[in-house]
C-alpha cells in the first residue's frame, strides 16, 4: 500500500469504529481484523501502520468524531507525517483544505471528564488513562515458578507488585510460547492480578466467582488455592462462560464448576450456595474507564444512560452476592472503572442498607484508599484502573 492508501484505509476503519461506538457494535480490534481479512493484499507492515494510525486518532480525540475524515484531519493537524500522507494521490484521501473542520482533541467526552474529576482523579492522572498498556502475564503457581518462567521467556522481567507476574516486551506472541501452551502462564494485567490478591484466598476454600466471564480471575483464584477447594464460576453470557472450561483445562484447574445464570433470576439458581461461600467475588460489568489503555474507543461508547444502567446492574449483583457469603466470609467487589458511581458509591450504598458487614482495606501493596475501598490507577500504580472493596460478613 502507498502511504496515501494507508491513510485512506485508516479513514474507512475509523468510519466503521465510530458507527460501532454509536450503535454498540463490534470492538475496534474486531473491525480491524475483519477489514484486513477482506483485503489480503495488505502486508503485515501495512496492517501495522494502518492500525497505528487508527489508534493514534482514537487516543487523540475525546469526543466521538462525526466521521473518519474528521478524525484523520485532526490527526494530520497534530502530526505532520500524517498530513504528508493525505496528498490526494491515487488511493489517498483528498487533500485537506485549511478551513476544513477536524474533530476535537481531548481525553474523553466533557461529561465523562467531569465525572472522573468528581471521582477524585486529578488532571494529571487523566492522560495516563490513554497510554499504551504493557503486556503482563501471571505465572500459574500451581504448576510453574515465576523465576524459571522469567528465565525461559526472552525479555521477561518481574512485575513491580504482583508476586507471580512478569512483564513481557510489547508485541510478544504469548499464545505461541511453549509456557502458554502447557498452561504455565496467562495474559493478565498487574491490576487484575492484585485485585485477585484482595480476595485473600486459601487452599480448600469454597468460592463463588459471580461474574466470571471467560475466567481470567477464576484461574488466578484456582492457582492461589493450589487447586484445592471449590470454585463456582457463573456468568449470564453463554459465549464468554463457554471459553472458561478449555482455559481451566489448560491451566490444570480441576476445582472449577461453571453455571450459566439467567439475568434477573440469579438468586434462584444459586440457592444451593446460600451462606456457603468463604469468598464471593463480584467482578461486575462496568463502564471500563480504567481500561482505556486497551480499549480507547470505549470512551466514545459510554453515555450517561448506559452508565446509569450499569450502576443499577452492579447494585443488583451485590444483592445477588451477599446471601451466598457465610458468616465470617468476604464479599469482594471489583470494577475496572474509576467512577465513584460504580465503585466507592456502590459500597457506601450497600453498607447504608445492610447491617452486619464491615469494610476492610484490601491488602494490596500499591494503590490508594477511595471511600471504603481501594483504587489502582495507571498514573499512580502503572496498572489498569480498578476499584476494589472487601466486605466481611460479621454476623
Ligand atoms: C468485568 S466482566 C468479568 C471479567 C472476568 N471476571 C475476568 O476476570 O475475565 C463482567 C461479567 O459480568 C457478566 N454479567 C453481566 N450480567 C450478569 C449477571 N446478571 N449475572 C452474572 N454475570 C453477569 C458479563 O457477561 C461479564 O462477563
Amino acid at each position: 500500500m502507498t502511504p496515501g492508501g494507508r491513510a485512506q484505509a485508516a479513514v474507512e476503519l475509523l468510519d466503521a469504529i465510530i458507527a460501532a461506538a454509536r450503535d454498540q457494535g463490534a470492538a475496534a480490534d474486531t473491525l480491524i481484523a475483519r477489514y484486513f481479512a477482506e483485503r489480503r493484499y495488505a502486508g503485515s507492515k501495512d496492517r501495522r501502520a494502518v492500525r497505528e494510525l487508527v489508534y493514534a486518532a482514537i487516543r487523540l480525540l475525546g469526543e466521538r468524531p462525526e466521521n473518519g475524515r474528521q478524525a484523520i484531519v485532526a490527526l494530520a493537524r497534530h502530526d505532520p507525517m500524517v498530513a504528508a500522507m493525505i496528498d490526494g494521490s491515487a488511493h489517498a484521501p483528498p487533500p485537506i483544505d485549511p478551513v476544513e473542520p477536524g474533530a476535537v482533541e481531548g481525553i474523553a467526552p466533557a461529561w465523562l471528564v467531569d465525572r472522573l474529576e468528581r471521582s477524585g482523579l486529578a488532571a494529571e492522572a487523566l492522560p495516563p488513562l490513554l497510554e499504551r498498556a504493557p503486556l503482563d502475564i501471571r505465572v500459574n503457581r500451581s504448576s510453574a515458578d515465576p523465576a524459571a518462567i522469567a528465565a525461559e521467556i526472552e525479555g521477561a522481567v518481574p512485575l513491580p507488585h504482583a508476586p507471580n507476574g512478569l512483564r513481557l516486551p510489547n508485541g510478544t506472541s504469548v499464545e505461541q510460547l511453549d509456557a502458554w501452551r502447557r498452561g504455565a502462564i496467562e495474559v493478565q494485567d498487574e491490576g487484575s492480578q492484585l485485585v485477585t490478591t484482595a480476595a485473600e484466598i486459601a487452599r480448600g476454600m469454597r468460592v463463588v466467582d459471580l461474574c466470571a466471564g471467560a475466567g481470567g480471575k477464576t484461574l488466578a483464584l484456582a492457582a492461589a488455592m493450589g487447586n484445592q477447594g471449590q470454585i463456582l464460576a457463573c456468568d449470564s453470557d453463554r459465549a464468554r462462560l463457554s471459553r472458561l472450561a478449555p482455559r481451566a483445562e489448560r491451566a490444570g484447574a480441576t476445582i472449577v464448576e461453571t453455571r450459566l445464570l439467567d439475568p434477573g433470576r440469579e438468586a434462584e439458581a444459586l440457592q444451593d450456595w446460600t451462606e456457603a461461600a468463604d469468598v464471593v467475588l463480584v467482578d461486575a460489568p462496568c463502564s471500563g474507564t480504567g481500561t482505556w489503555r486497551r480499549n480507547p474507543e470505549a470512551r466514545w461508547r459510554l453515555t450517561p444512560d448506559r452508565l446509569e444502567r450499569l450502576s443499577t446492574l452492579q447494585a443488583h449483583l451485590l444483592e445477588v452476592a451477599w446471601p451466598l457469603v457465610k458468616p465470617g466470609g468476604a464479599l469482594v467487589y471489583v470494577v475496572c472503572s474509576l467512577l465513584d458511581e460504580e465503585g466507592a458509591g456502590q459500597i457506601a450504598a450497600f453498607l447504608g442498607v445492610h447491617e452486619g458487614w464491615s469494610a476492610e482495606p484490601p491488602r494490596i501493596p500499591t494503590g490508594v484508599a477511595r471511600g471504603l475501598g481501594w483504587r489502582l490507577t495507571p498514573a499512580h500504580d502503572g496498572t489498569d484502573g480498578f476499584f476494589v472493596a472487601r466486605l466481611v460478613r460479621t454476623c
